[in-house]
């Protein structure tokens, strides 16, 4: 049984169905991105999900507990933190934290404790003294994802956690997202930006009109959606004396090789299109470039560099939604 399992959940606000029959799992020690342009129903899921707001229809189970039916048990086993958050004028990060940790009833010790440890693991330790107001918004927000953690929740719901940051403060989110991840907590993250989901999410939902259109690894997505896998290898070789017609010959060496579809030239590099009919079977993009690597450099084509990367995010999305989001 998934740590968090939500079956038809639909909200209504009068004649717009917000979110409708929304149906996905989350394991413990993933990340799941839900993805979805404005007004899909991101935010709306999440509220319901975080026990703020009420479904019309469906069920949701954290930890076998049914949210709908008991808040009071799931309550403890989630970390929320809003799109917008507040952090307060006058008050330093210790006592911002200091409150909120009292106020999940962490008492004594214990509570100074988890507060410690909560600033170590994001960073904050040597801004306790600060007042939060006078922090960068990357700093605010580490105060956030702070305070969501001081109880230890099992599942984190984040909505849109990575909007306004620079780029540093991006990736500092995203290592601190992995490490939550390895211990064990399950995190559910929204954005409609996504390159910053692309490389931190285990798998991605879609969302679109509040309706769920595709779930899973994004390989498998695009898979599920085509009916084809989709994967590209990039090719630098060192023509050295011979020149240009090592790029010739490595081109017809790789149109003949199984699953090769498209060769072109991009910069100093082949940009190599595979595809494999009936889905994402396992590891066989890499069967792909193994054997592809193997026949050129067994015909002495000179390879000086050589990498794969299975269609990512956009490609999927573009896919699924058909360019319906604006
Ligand atoms: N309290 C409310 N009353 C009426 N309509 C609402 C309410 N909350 C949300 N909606 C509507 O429900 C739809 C889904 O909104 P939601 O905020 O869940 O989208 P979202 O995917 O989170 O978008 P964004 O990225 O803009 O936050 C939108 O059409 C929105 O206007």
């Amino acid at each position: 049984m998934s740590l968090l399992e939500v079956k038809g959940l639909r909200r209504d606000y009068g004649a717009l169905r917000a979110v409708d029959d929304v149906s996905f799992e989350l394991e413990a020690g993933t990340i799941l991105g839900f993805i979805g342009p404005n007004g899909a129903g991101k935010s709306t899921t999440m509220r319901i999900l975080a026990t703020l707001d009420t479904p019309n229809a469906g069920q949701v189970t954290l930890d076998g507990h049914s949210l709908v039916d008991t808040p009071d048990k799931v309550r403890p086993l989630i970390g929320y933190m809003p799109d917008r958050y507040g952090t307060y004028d006058d008050v330093t990060v210790l006592e911002f934290l200091d409150f909120f940790a009292r106020a999940y009833g962490l008492q004594g010790r214990e509570r100074a404790r988890r507060v410690a440890s909560v600033m170590e693991f994001t960073g904050l330790l040597p801004l306790q003294e600060k007042l939060t107001s006078a922090l960068s918004k990357g700093m605010k927000q580490r105060v956030a994802l702070g305070r969501t953690l001081l109880h230890d929740p099992k599942l984190l719901i984040l909505d849109e956690p990575a909007d306004g940051l620079d780029p540093r403060a991006r990736i500092e989110l995203r290592e601190l997202l992995r490490a939550l991840a390895d211990q064990g907590k399950a995190v559910l993250i929204s954005s409609h930006i996504l390159t910053e989901l692309a490389e931190i999410c285990d798998t991605c939902a879609i969302i679109e009109q509040g309706r769920l259109l595709a779930t899973g690894k994004v390989a498998d997505i695009l898979a599920q959606a085509t009916g084809t896998a989709v994967a590209e290898l990039m090719v630098r070789l060192y023509p050295g004396e011979e020149g240009e017609a090592v790029w010739a010959r490595a081109e017809r060496l790789l149109l003949e090789q199984p699953r090769v579809k498209q060769v072109a030239r991009e910069g100093e590099a082949l940009r190599v299109r595979l595809e494999h009919e009936g889905g994402a079977a396992g590891g066989w993009v890499d069967e792909s470039a193994a054997r592809v690597l193997a026949a050129l450099v067994g015909a002495g084509v000179p390879v000086c560099a050589f990498s794969h990367r299975e269609r990512n995010l956009e490609d999927a999305f573009m896919h699924v939604t058909k360019g319906r989001v604006a």
